[in-house]
């Protein structure tokens, strides 16, 4: 890899409410994020630091596409605060307030508010147990699990816990127990949400693949379509999470979820730290 890159490998450092991304920008080269490289550069000590790495590529019919991975080297389906934080990057470049991109969920559309936020459309959810997926046929509404969650698939897949007091879960313990449950043969991402007004939910997560996160965004559009369906909320619902609120609004044409966006720094990853990789 250092070969490749002599003068060293540029990415950005972003995050979306404290949900925190590397942004390696692929465009005009191909592919070169491994699980090896993800895996390194995850390391919080001896590498960057991030919860997802997304890897910028380009697209036929669309501006740019989206690859991700999680910190301990696997990839997700779906990442709605990278997508975020890079559309903004996107659209600055492009000198536009909307852009289309590809992920492996499909054409998604991203769009700039007046406020500064971004809000992505995030697809329609998942609601049937194959695509999730589950490991065998059931309700995605009420799973055979204690505490009674929901399945959500967002392009990855989501359990849903609704708790009395999310500030009471231990997200850690719980997290870890039902991100390996067999009920979910690729893992699951592991919410617990609380309503604490109308129409606006407290939410704490565990990620598949990174651990306790400050922020979900597909997590958030889970929460959301799930409190909707069990008549919690309405379609149109705000998330106070660790770090930052996030506004799901599910629509006929998809789940959009708006938040901030950060671009903190640019730097690259040096020859030296990428020949250790090999
Ligand atoms: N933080 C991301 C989700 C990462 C999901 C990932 N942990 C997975 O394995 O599916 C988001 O804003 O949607």
């Amino acid at each position: 890899m250092d070969q490749l890159f002599p003068q060293g490998l540029p990415f950005m450092k972003m995050h979306g409410a404290g949900n925190d991304f590397v942004v390696i920008d692929s465009r005009g080269r191909g592919p070169v994020v491994t699980p090896v490289l993800a895996r390194a550069v995850g390391d919080r000590n001896r590498g960057v630091g991030f919860d997802q790495l997304a890897e910028i590529h380009d697209a036929e019919g669309a501006d740019f596409a989206l690859d991700f991975w999680n910190s301990d080297g696997s990839r997700a389906g779906a990442c709605g605060n990278a997508t975020r934080c890079v559309s903004d990057f996107m659209m600055r470049q492009l000198g536009r307030d909307d852009v289309r991109l590809v992920t492996q969920r499909g054409h998604l559309a991203a769009i700039r508010l007046p406020d500064g936020r971004v809000s992505v459309n995030m697809g329609q959810p998942q609601r049937d147990w194959r695509e999730v997926p589950l490991s065998m046929a059931v309700d995605t509404a009420h799973l055979p699990l204690p505490g009674d969650p929901v399945a959500v698939g967002m392009g990855n897949p989501h359990c849903v816990f609704f708790v009395p007091d999310a500030e009471a879960v231990d997200v850690t313990a719980e997290g870890r127990r039902f991100e390996t449950d067999p009920l979910f043969p690729e893992r699951t991402n592991v919410e617990f949400a609380s309503l604490v007004g109308p129409d606006r939910l407290r939410m704490r997560v565990w990620e598949r693949g990174a651990g306790i996160t400050l922020a979900c965004g597909s997590g958030a559009c889970a929460t959301a379509v799930a409190a909707a369906e069990r008549g919690l909320t309405g379609r149109h619902v705000t998330l106070d999470l660790d770090g930052g609120v996030l506004e799901i609004d599910w629509r006929a044409d998809g789940v959009w979820m708006a938040g901030p966006v950060a671009h903190v720094f640019d730097g690259v990853l040096s020859p030296a730290f990428l020949r250790a990789l090999a």
